[in-house]
């Protein structure tokens, strides 16, 4: 039999043999996969939803390349996702714009170093980088607080649109030898998430809804109240839903 990630994690064994991990060890690990799994693609999906619904052109954009690629007698599958570049870039902005949390997990710098030339990170410095200040960098970004997934389409040759940046100009799986291990199923869950839920429903604003008010709060506090409240309805055949 195949064995899973808590097979492998239960029988770990040390250099005598012995048991690697504790049973609580082993909690905090699942715990945490448990929490990148699902945290950071709901988070990303439900801000690309509730700009998308406040910006309705976007939606019937990414619902066009839906119809294209997929067409309306079967469910989106993994091998449609490297052609839902749309989609993608509706995700990437959402990243950008709204992060799940306002810094990157804290690192240490184990030797000294110089950073762009002009930064000294003396050895032993506790690094944090902020991922709004990256997101919403006016230098970067063009009318930074515009929710715009068009600056991510790959203009010439139309190539795909990836959930990475490893330029850093935004965080959403970070770089390097500490970056997100879980790159390809994140990336994975999060379109398939979005691109199901668009394809699957078409989705409206309930009357005197406060999307605009959580949108535009969300530039002077990020970390405003969600969730999204949203009208969902069945846009496919009866037989397509399980
Ligand atoms: C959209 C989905 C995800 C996003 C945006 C995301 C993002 C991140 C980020 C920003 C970090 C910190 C990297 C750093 O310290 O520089 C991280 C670390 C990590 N992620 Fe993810 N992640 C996602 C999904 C996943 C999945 C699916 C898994 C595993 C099944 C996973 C496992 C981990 C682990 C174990 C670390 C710690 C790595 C280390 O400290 O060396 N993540 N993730």
């Amino acid at each position: 039999m195949e064995e899973d990630i808590l097979d492998v994690l239960i029988t770990l064994k040390d250099t005598n043999g012995n048991t690697l991990l504790s049973v609580k060890e082993i909690k905090a690990q699942v715990l945490e996969l448990m929490l990148a799994t699902v945290d950071n693609p709901s988070n990303a999906v439900e801000w690309a939803l509730a700009e998308m619904l406040n910006q309705p052109k976007l939606m019937q954009k990414a619902i066009k390349e839906l119809n294209t690629v997929v067409g309306i007698n079967r469910l989106v599958q993994e091998s449609d996702l490297p052609r839902l570049n749309y989609v993608k870039a509706c995700i990437r902005e959402a990243f950008r714009l709204h992060p799940i949390s306002p810094f990157n997990v804290p690192h240490v710098s184990i030797s000294d170093a110089i950073i762009g030339e002009k930064y000294f990170i003396p050895k032993g410095s506790r690094v944090l980088l902020s991922r709004l200040g990256l997101g919403r960098n006016p230098r970067v970004w063009e009318d930074p607080l515009k929710f715009k997934p068009e600056r991510h389409l790959i203009k010439e040759g139309g190539g795909e649109v990836v959930l990475t940046d490893s330029k850093l100009r935004l965080l959403s799986f970070s770089t390097g030898r500490r970056g997100c291990p879980g790159v390809k199923l994140g990336s994975t869950i999060t379109t398939m998430l979005l691109a199901r839920l668009l394809h699957g429903f078409a989705w409206s604003l309930p009357p005197n809804s406060s999307c605009n008010d959580l949108i535009e709060s969300s530039k002077t506090d990020p970390f405003d109240t969600l969730p999204l409240l949203a009208k969902a309805k069945p846009r496919l055949a009866k037989v397509m839903y399980p």
